[in-house]
């Protein structure tokens, strides 16, 4: 994105899929912005409108089986996700959000299409068994891939589906899990392929990981000025790494 020009944060469908407070994430980036002095608007694209193309970060949260078809019937509508991330904009989807980026997904018995944005697939289960696992609720806590630069990040965890890496997928897991299930096939969470990142991790995750938060706007903005954060939302990280009892 250009210079002095507002930075745009797209809250796609947020009565679809805002179950689970993830838009708390466009109120995350823009307050990082605002108290950086740095222009910002966020774009509420109510459930079935068109997307608009000319936004630098797309936030996709996450919702129920039911809406979350509805939520990808309706994205899918126009390619404009798509475009804007081969234009450099980035994607943080959750959960749902994360499901929905992907290839298929399940819902009401089926598998639905996805958007393809990035490698995965969901289904509630990829076991041999016919019985599927139980739902992954509670905290989860992933040790982020080395390349990312990014400290531990916390969150909850609320799915019934299981997501794996399609063969030859690109991209990179976000991180390796160290408490909870994440994608549930045995150690990691979530994608980052270029610059859309899909994970598990509710929270707001931006609101427990403002250096996630920092990351995906360095990516549409540059550089960022130095930040004087809250001490608080250190002082809440740290004792949420003793209360999980995570070293
Ligand atoms: N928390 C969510 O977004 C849930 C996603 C999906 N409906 C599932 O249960 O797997």
């Amino acid at each position: 994105m250009t210079g002095g020009s507002a930075t745009r944060i797209a809250l796609i469908y947020p009565e679809l899929l805002g179950t689970y407070g993830d838009g708390g994430n466009a109120i995350v980036l823009s307050q990082r912005l605002r108290w950086r002095g740095l222009p910002v608007e966020v774009v509420n694209v109510p459930a079935g409108s068109a997307v608009p193309e000319s936004c630098d970060i797309y936030l996709l949260g996450g919702g129920e089986d039911a809406p979350q078809v509805l939520a990808a019937d309706g994205i899918r509508q126009n390619r404009a996700i798509r475009r804007a991330v081969s234009s450099g904009a980035a994607v943080l989807a959750v959960c749902a959000g994360y499901q929905v980026i992907g290839a298929t997904f399940p819902s009401g018995g089926e598998i639905h299409e996805g958007l393809n944005l990035v490698d995965v697939e969901t289904r509630r289960s990829f076991g041999p068994s016919d019985a599927p696992p139980a739902r992954a609720v509670g905290d989860i806590v992933v040790e982020p891939d080395a390349r990312l630069g990014l400290p531990t990040l916390y969150g909850y965890e609320n799915h019934a589906g299981r997501t794996r890496r399609l063969p030859g997928a690109s991209g990179i897991p976000l991180g390796t899990v160290r408490l909870g299930i994440g994608d549930g096939d045995g150690g990691t969470d979530g994608i980052v392929d270029g610059r859309v990142i899909g994970t598990y991790l509710h929270g707001p995750v931006l609101a427990q990981n403002p250096a996630l938060a920092d990351l995906l706007l360095s990516w549409v903005h540059g550089p960022l000025p130095p930040l004087d954060a809250p001490r608080e939302v250190e002082v809440l990280r740290q004792a949420r790494r003793r209360a999980l009892a995570v070293t």
